[in-house]
């Protein structure tokens, strides 16, 4: 009897497509807004992913404005693009720390990429040096995200700067009885692991619309709205640049896995070596690093490397193959 071959197996392109486990979804999700350069990040983002042999997908959460030279750019690189429409904050007179922060309250559409059981969004101007899939096995039910720090000038309108505190040294300047308790645990928003839940995008969207904006914009209300379930992981998984000179003695370069080229004049693509602690070495290495993963063509996508002739399969070609059984092949019928 010819051995059955669940025909269901066979994908379109002739190809046996890998069984689906049944393992739930998982995925890295990043954003992209404009016509700008930060498409060089998100290219360079999916070939660190590959070189880092993630397991999982990057997801590219565009706004309408990006050019379709862009999407197809970003399609050839494996990525999966899905348009989202903007979100705006409640009307404010907030000055931003950076006036460009109104676009970045658009993330918050990932949560509503429920085809996603979990997922690990990273900024476009973030790289991952080493495989981070890890993170998705922790526990659900949290937001995991990496501690920031309060000591550049982007935060003298806070004060936390005022008074020369920050969390990433809390003993240094104590935080004083008379301002009340010291501020929740803060995380950068640059990465972070999360579940995608219409539940939890509704109570987003809703919760916003009465939250008055604040300088650090989405990252300032994502830590507000998660307080009671954020946990701390590692700068490990994401170095926020400027801690290697406000906190060298938090940072162990060697173990760092994801960095993330937030600082005044890092981004990689535009660095030119001219603003403050941009002539560092370390900050040259690490931009030098991104662009060794952004110009390395073998880590460009390649549509599945078709396998040797005698691996690829097609029904009807497995089937004329097949030796004569001694009766004819009749395929199961469909469960269907
Ligand atoms: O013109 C822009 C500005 C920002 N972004 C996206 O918004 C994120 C947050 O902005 P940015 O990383 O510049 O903020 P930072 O981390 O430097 O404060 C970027 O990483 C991109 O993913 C974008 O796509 N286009
Ligand atoms: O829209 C607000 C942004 O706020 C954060 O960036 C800041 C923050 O990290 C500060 O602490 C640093 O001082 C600063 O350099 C850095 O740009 C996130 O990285 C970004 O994704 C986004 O949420
Ligand atoms: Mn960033």
């Amino acid at each position: 009897m010819a051995p059955e071959i669940p025909v269901d197996v066979f994908s379109g392109s002739g190809k046996i497509s890998t069984l689906n486990t049944g393992y739930s979804k998982r995925a890295y999700v990043t954003f992209l807004a404009g016509n700008g350069d930060y498409v060089k990040g998100v290219v360079g983002l999916a070939k660190g992913l590959r070189k880092a042999k993630s397991a999982y997908p990057l997801v590219v959460a565009i706004l309408p404005d990006v050019p379709e030279e862009h999407r197809e750019i970003l399609r050839s690189q494996g990525c999966i693009v899905q348009e989202i429409e903007p979100i705006y904050p409640p009307q404010n007179q907030i000055q931003f720390a950076m006036a460009y922060y109104v676009i970045n309250y658009s993330k918050l559409r990932i949560w509503n990429f429920e085809e996603y059981s979990k997922m690990i969004y990273l900024d476009a101007d973030i790289q991952v040096f080493e495989n981070i899939d890890n993170l998705f096995d922790m526990a659900d039910g949290y937001f995991y995200a990496v501690m920031d720090c309060f000591c550049e000038k982007t935060w003298s309108h806070s004060p936390q700067f005022s008074i020369g505190y920050c969390q990433q040294c809390p003993d240094k300047v104590t935080w004083p009885a008379e301002m009340g308790s010291p501020p929740p645990l803060y995380f950068n928003a640059g990465m972070f692991v999360f579940e995608p839940s219409r539940l939890t995008y509704e109570n987003l969207l809703e919760t916003l619309q009465i939250t008055p904006p604040t300088p650090f914009a989405e990252q300032d209300f994502l830590n507000m709205f998660f307080q009671k379930v954020y946990k701390p992981i590692p700068l490990a998984y994401n170095l926020v640049l400027a801690m290697l000179w406000r906190h060298p003695e938090n940072v162990e370069l060697e173990k760092v896995k994801v960095v993330h080229y937030c600082a005044a004049g890092s981004k990689p693509w535009r660095y030119t070596g001219k603003e403050v602690n941009m002539d560092r070495e370390d900050i040259k290495v690490l931009v030098e690093k991104w662009w060794d993963i952004y110009n390395d063509e073998s880590l460009d996508f390649k549509a599945e490397n078709p396998a040797p002739e005698e691996e690829t399969y097609s029904t009807a070609s497995i089937i004329s193959t097949m030796p004569e059984p001694a009766i004819s092949y009749i395929p199961a019928p469909s469960a269907a």
